[in-house]
């Protein structure tokens, strides 16, 4: 059976003083299901605040909604069995903005490795481990003597979000929720990063939730992708229809934000999103550069 999780009419609702009723509507009846096979690549975009981060905290069971119901094999994720928690678990895994906080300082980066090793029985002898975990280190791009045995900050950014995903490697989750991975790395490690999650997708059928306020991600990580602004997912489709054919004003001033190459022509207009009213305003059509800057 397709392992699938669905969001339906999600709400969050967080108190916020000097807010009309105190409270502010964080996600306002998002719905939208992700299938594990075929694997895909679904990514969710807005500005800051939009509500991507709040919505990814559903996916990974870290907060509970106001209302609506987060689904895990058609089942409410807050009512697993323990079986079907720790399949959950294992299938449904994050990577972050940066996972520095992942890791404890005091301890060799080799334990976040040896961690999941352990917890989830992948190796049967500490050789098999080993090797399961070079081979997952060199899956994505690292050396593992140049890797194994560093503390955290004796690694760069690029490289400590990289031993995240060769965690992800070795556990093969149907699902990776990845939120803003990459929006602190330069352009070739971001590019490297998304690389790798593709390769995921294509090798082991591992579908990702990538969350970004940045569209020329999106652009190059293709497949599908949903908009959202004010909490509410306005748009959704296939990359290039989305890219192409923006059907709502907010998509639209979305894409009027990606950066030209043409330094006399950085941006095709000033973005000025009305807090009040979202997407009014709305620029003239937008213009994807030729080569997306990533
Ligand atoms: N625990 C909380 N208590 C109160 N308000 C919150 C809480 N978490 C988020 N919010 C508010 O909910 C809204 C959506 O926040 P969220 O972090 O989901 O947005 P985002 O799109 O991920 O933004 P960013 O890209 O800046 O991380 C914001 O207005 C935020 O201030």
């Amino acid at each position: 059976m397709t392992k699938t999780i669905e969001l339906r009419g999600v709400e969050q609702r967080f108190h916020a003083r000097g807010t009309p009723g105190g409270y502010l509507t964080a996600v306002d009846d998002a719905s939208f299901t992700l299938a594990a096979d075929p694997a895909q690549v679904v990514s969710l975009v807005g500005q800051s605040g939009s509500g991507k981060s709040t919505i990814a905290r559903h996916v990974l069971g870290l907060q509970k909604p106001s209302a609506g119901s987060v689904l895990y094999g058609g089942k409410d994720i807050f009512k697993l069995s323990r079986a079907e928690y720790d399949d959950y678990r294992r299938n449904v895994q994050p990577v972050f903005q940066d996972p520095y906080a992942i890791f404890n300082p005091f301890y060799r980066v080799d334990r976040v490795l040896w961690k999941a090793v352990k917890k989830f029985g992948l190796a049967s002898s500490r050789a098999a481990g080993l090797e399961l975990i070079e081979e997952s280190l060199r899956a994505v791009k690292l050396e593992p003597e140049r890797v194994l045995g560093r503390y955290p900050h004796q690694l760069s950014g690029g490289q400590r979000q990289r031993v995240m995903l060769a965690r992800v490697h070795m556990l093969r989750p149907a699902f990776i929720i990845a939120d803003e991975p990459v929006s602190m790395l330069d352009a070739q490690v971001r590019k490297l990063f998304l690389n790798i999650l593709l390769d995921f997708q294509r090798d082991h059928g591992m579908t990702t939730l990538f969350i970004t306020h940045d569209l020329s991600t999106v652009y190059y990580l293709g497949g599908s992708v949903m908009v959202i602004t004010k909490g509410v997912i306005v748009e959704r489709g296939p990359v290039d229809t989305v890219m192409h054919e923006p059907s709502h004003p907010y998509t639209r001033l979305l894409l009027d934000s990606i950066p030209q190459p043409d330094p006399d022509q950085r941006w095709t207009d000033r973005i000025d999103v009305d807090e009040a009213t979202g997407a009014e305003g709305a620029a003239p059509k937008a213009s994807i550069p030729e080569t997306p800057i990533i």
